[in-house]
């Protein structure tokens, strides 16, 4: 089962010195993966090496060393107990689709709670960490950009206007995750891993440790393989915003985490999404030649169906609508 996602340099697209012919080169081959695949390796992003390591050194330190009470004190709550059901700590048991741990971070918000609705809360970074905020902040900051970065060259691959989505994204609700899966020594009954699934919004940059054998995707030909981690490069994949926007074009394909090895392994998603109150709707004509721009779906409603109807949890919970919210 060897994996056979393409790997793109994006280097010569973020380079001043690069030739028009160069970027368009790159956005093509992004335009190319997005509608095979779905799925991508980007090398040449301009993360720095330090940064990455940082990143997972802290996000490992935390699996390893935080106490179940540390853990509780950050653990999302629900917004009946004065939390916004979507930032914090989760811990996920779930013998079918795999257990795991989380510590979930969103775009800041203009706070007007408790209460709170859901994904308007506060961000809860774990006082065993304490260098982590500023940490992910920088990292968070590099990654916006780069998002905003990949995002344009879709829109030339897309052969839209360029700056077509900046306004759509110039305050992306990114998430970002640190995520523990612990190793099968563990005395956790259930496997670890995430059920499949695909992702909600535009574009997931993945960052993981070198274990092999934990994340599959599923492919064209209806077979799950490896997605292994490549030195120096991100594996990304499209998110269901991006599907809705160019009509199913670019496709948001089926995931999954098996975790194999008898170690914790970790990962850092981070999930690039529409501003909060983007509007969804095709940027590519159907095939009457339509494009329909009043037909589609509010970004934050497909947020809080997905928040408050996720996979893993076994009942769903009453969901409650955001009403618009200032995002920073
Ligand atoms: O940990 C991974 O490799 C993938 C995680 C994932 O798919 C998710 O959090 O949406
Ligand atoms: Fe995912």
């Amino acid at each position: 089962m060897a994996s056979t996602l393409p790997i793109i340099d994006f280097a010569p697209f973020l380079s001043p010195t690069a030739s028009p012919a160069a970027k368009q080169k790159v956005a093509f081959e992004i335009d190319r993966a997005c509608r095979d695949v779905g799925f991508f390796y980007l090398k040449g992003h301009g993360i720095s090496p330090e940064l990455i390591a940082r990143m997972l050194t802290s996000a490992r330190d935390f699996f390893e060393h935080a106490t179940t009470e540390e853990k509780e004190k950050i653990a999302i709550k629900s917004t009946k107990e004065g939390g916004d059901n979507a930032r914090g700590w989760l811990r996920v048991e779930n013998a079918e689709k795999g257990s795991h741990e989380a510590v979930d971070f969103y775009r800041p918000v203009e706070m007007r709670g408790p209460p709170y609705t859901t994904g308007m809360g506060e961000n809860k970074w774990p006082s065993s960490l304490p260098g982590f905020q500023a940490l992910a902040n920088t990292y968070i900051g590099k990654l916006e950009s780069l998002g905003r970065e990949v995002v344009r060259a879709m829109a030339i691959g897309l052969e839209v206007d360029a700056e077509l989505f900046l306004d759509r994204i110039d305050k992306a609700f990114w998430n970002l995750r640190i995520l523990g899966y612990e190793g099968r020594k563990s005395k956790t009954p259930a496997l670890a891993g995430i059920g499949e699934h695909t992702d909600f919004g535009i574009l997931t940059f993945l960052l993981a440790d070198s274990t092999k054998q934990s994340l599959q995707v599923l492919s064209k030909s209806g077979e799950w393989i490896w997605a292994d981690p490549i030195d120096g490069c991100y594996v990304c994949n499209i998110g269901d915003m991006m599907s809705e926007w160019t009509r199913g074009a670019y496709k948001s394909t089926l995931h999954r985490v098996c975790h194999t090895s008898d170690s914790l392994r970790i990962s850092i998603p981070f999930f690039f999404d529409p501003n909060w109150d983007a509007f969804i709707s095709p940027v590519l004509p159907d095939t009457d030649g339509m494009l329909r721009p009043d037909e589609g779906i509010r970004y934050q409603d497909k947020f809080v169906r997905s928040i408050d109807y996720p996979l893993w949890r076994d009942s769903p919970m009453e969901a409650s609508y955001a009403p618009k919210a200032m995002i920073k």
